[in-house]
């Protein structure tokens, strides 16, 4: 039987509903989640009262399929054995993104009382810490389009163009808001951010007091920012669905969706304009969701990017095959006892939501790509792995787990040409910079420095016995030059590094990476001091002040000896609380954002060593990129990036400082055979983005490909 065409006059669905959400951002995933749960909130369902109008991100083509069905589509929800088809009617006005028009016209009307986001985490365009910058590429290029715009008095797109960022698109309409005097509304982000309602508020009010500190004082008191912490799992729909579809409803479905039978919402906020009930499909309201959002993060999340990243080098292709693999699961069990130390929030049922997450990720039946979920790392891994590994440092613990996410990324992009990342060009651009450096080996320059790193590592006889992975372990390419023209604080940086694992500093203040070994032989007296004080000694380091009078760190020596100098004091501080608590503080407060919170108050020397030596020997690879991660003065610009890669790549080449979740990671990619399927170029990352959710060969001519 041929199917037919799907739109409300083939199906007998209730009419459109009249607008009062605005919703950016049509990819699969709100279809699947803010129109099912709308739709499923209805009192009367043949007499919806909630409708969306809901515009893509970038390209047209969703809404071009969409209003060809009257904004219908199937929503088809997979079990483990079965499929049960929805026909979805809450979308009542599709819309393209460049639609500014009609988005200012909506967000403009009092009946507008909420606005939903699924825009991807990267397209917030924030800086560190959720911070506003307008200096960002793309945030200073709306706002100058959104200064033309306001100048002309009204938004002709042809002759000023349309912002690029949702944020920009909002203010513009929020601004229309406010000159129709159409009250107070609510912004619901549903993006995988921590804290996504800060998110939001930070883009759209930095964004607006920028360019009116009015409009930013109008946006404080009328518009609620929700949090929400959302869930469902769904894969970007691939070509079969369109057939299983027609199979299942008899509609020729241009727009399907797959996802799962589990859903979950839980909001915090408030709905000044009123909200659709959407308790009644099961979302729950809350006064703290940081719990929620954290137990979803961490444990879905974390989880899924781990696969995506150790899964893929070994071979695997998709979630449910990656959580089937006895290693892959077992990096998932340790991952996630890890985070569980630090979810305890009464309420959570942390080992119940393990168990029906691990029920979800082996539905066999749902095809969810890890190369999907490997998009944008730079940005999720800062939400779902450092977190844990920064809690799990500041307990005294290692991290392993949540440390072998980090270092299972770092071999997955190392090497590539492509990258599926809203920063992906930074780092490739330093990965390249760093080939360059290779190519500039000179090999018995190399292999004399071989020679005088083994030297070093034996000769030291300092310090208490401790694995030293490195010997016999040396990469068959050997050791890396100095770069040429290094800066000298690179040069220094590349001389410590070629040490054993001993301390680990990341200075946060000027963003700096440093490190130094016990065995570090042209260590100044400082640094011979401390060298001595970790090992035993504490009289020789005399509480010395390597501070900068101002809190700066003149340069990365000094940053590694305050650094380190703060670490030594704050071990004092067991016996002389008095006296040391400020420094104490200090050192925490440098050292601990950054995960490497090794030394606490009281600990004794030897066990702070062991835990130093056990971060270093766990990742120490990790901590260089988790500092280009997390360091807020680290922005991945200029030739930062390329020194960390430099580093990172150093290390790991050399096996000077080898790492034990590296090498697991370039085991496992050497034991798949070959690098993991490309995942989706940052172009084709793009792509999928634009398509918002279908597949590049969608018939119809709407793709790239072929059926
Ligand atoms: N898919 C899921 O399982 C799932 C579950 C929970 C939350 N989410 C959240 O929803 C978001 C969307 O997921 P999806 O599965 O719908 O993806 P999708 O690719 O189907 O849709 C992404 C949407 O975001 C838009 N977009 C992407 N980058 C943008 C940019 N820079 N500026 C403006 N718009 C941009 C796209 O045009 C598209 O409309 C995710 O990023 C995630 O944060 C997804
Ligand atoms: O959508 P992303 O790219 O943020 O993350 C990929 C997956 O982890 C994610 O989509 C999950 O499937 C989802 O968060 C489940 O609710």
């Amino acid at each position: 039987m041929r199917a037919q065409p799907l739109n409300r006059t083939t199906h007998p669905q209730a009419p459109a509903a009249p607008v009062r959400i605005v919703h950016l951002g049509l990819g699969a995933f709100h279809r699947a989640h803010q129109l099912w749960y709308t739709q499923h909130s209805e009192a009367d369902p043949s007499d919806p009262q909630w409708g969306f109008a809901s515009f893509t991100g970038r390209s047209p083509r969703m809404s071009d399929l969409l209003s060809a069905q009257d904004g219908l589509f199937t929503l088809m929800v997979r079990g483990p054995e079965s499929d049960e088809p929805e026909i979805i009617g809450a979308l009542s006005d599709p819309r393209a993104a460049d639609d500014l028009r009609r988005l200012w016209e909506l967000l403009a009307a009092p009946s507008t009382a909420v606005v939903t986001l699924t825009i991807t985490e990267a397209a917030c365009n924030l800086g560190p810490e959720l911070s506003f910058d307008a200096a960002e590429e793309t945030v200073a290029a709306d706002l100058e389009t959104l200064r033309a715009a306001f100048a002309a008095g009204s938004f002709d797109t042809d002759a000023v163009g349309v912002p690029a960022s949702p944020a920009a698109k909002l203010v513009g309409g929020l601004a229309a808001r406010r000159a129709a005097e159409a009250g107070p509304i609510a912004v619901v982000s549903c993006d995988n951010l921590s804290a996504n309602d800060r998110a939001a508020h930070h883009a759209i009010q930095g964004l607006a007091a920028e360019l009116d500190p009015q409009l930013g004082q109008w946006i404080e008191r009328s518009v609620s920012f929700v949090g929400t912490s959302i869930d469902r799992i769904t894969p970007a729909t691939e070509d079969s669905l369109l057939d299983d579809v027609a199979q299942a409803t008899g509609f020729a479905d241009q727009a399907p969706v797959v996802t799962e039978p589990f859903s979950s919402w839980v909001l915090q906020g408030e709905f000044p304009a009123g909200r659709p009930e959407w308790e009644r499909a099961g979302a729950v309201f809350v006064e703290d969701l940081e719990p929620f959002e954290r137990r979803k993060l961490w444990l879905l999340n974390g989880a899924h990017s781990l696969l995506a990243y150790a899964g893929q080098l070994r071979g695997h292709e998709t979630v449910e095959q990656a959580i089937t693999d006895e290693v892959s699961r077992q990096q998932v069990l340790e991952f996630w006892d890890e985070a569980a130390h630090h979810l305890t929030t009464p309420g959570l049922d942390v080992p119940a939501y393990r168990e029906a997450l691990l029920e979800r990720f082996e539905n066999p039946r749902i095809r969810h790509n890890l190369a999907q979920i490997a998009g944008d790392g730079l940005t999720k891994l800062q939400m779902r792995a450092v977190p844990v590994l920064k809690a799990e440092r500041s307990a005294g613990r290692s991290g392993e787990a949540a440390a072998r996410m980090i270092a299972a990324w770092t071999v997955y992009v190392d090497g590539r040409d492509e990258l599926s990342d809203s920063r992906a060009e930074q780092v490739l651009e330093a990965s390249r910079s760093e080939d360059r450096i290779r190519a500039r080996r000179a090999p018995g320059r190399a292999a004399g420095r071989a020679d005088r790193g083994d030297r070093a590592d034996h000769g030291s006889g300092e310090g208490p016995a401790r694995p030293s992975p490195s010997r016999g372990s040396r990469a068959p390419h050997g050791n890396w030059p100095r770069p040429a023209q290094a800066p000298a604080a690179h040069r220094l940086r590349r001389r410590r590094l070629g040490r054993q694992p001993g301390l680990l500093a990341v200075d946060l203040l000027p963003g700096r990476v440093l490190a130094a070994g016990p065995g570090h032989r042209r260590a100044d007296l400082r640094g011979h001091a401390l060298r001595r004080r970790l090992q035993g000694h504490p009289h020789r380091v005399r509480h010395r002040s390597h501070e900068h009078p101002h809190g700066q760190v003149p340069t990365p020596h000094h940053g590694l000896l305050r650094a380190a100098g703060a670490l030594g004091r704050s071990r004092v501080l067991a016996g002389r609380p008095a006296r040391y608590e400020r420094r104490a503080d200090l050192g925490r407060r440098h050292l601990l954002p950054a995960g490497v919170g090794l030394l606490h108050p009281g600990q004794h020397p030897h066990s702070a060593i062991t835990s130093i030596n056990l971060a270093a020997g766990v990742a120490p690879a990790a901590f260089f990129l988790l500092a280009a991660i997390l360091v807020q003065s680290y922005p991945l610009t200029d030739q930062r990036p390329a020194e960390i890669l430099l580093d990172l790549r150093t290390r790991k080449d050399t096996g000077i400082l080898p790492t034990a979740a590296c090498q697991e990671m370039e085991a496992a990619r050497g034991a798949a055979g070959a690098s993991p399927a490309a995942a989706p170029s940052s172009a084709d990352g793009a792509d999928h983005a634009e398509h918002d959710g279908i597949p590049p060969s969608a018939p119809d001519g709407q793709g790239s490909g072929s059926r």
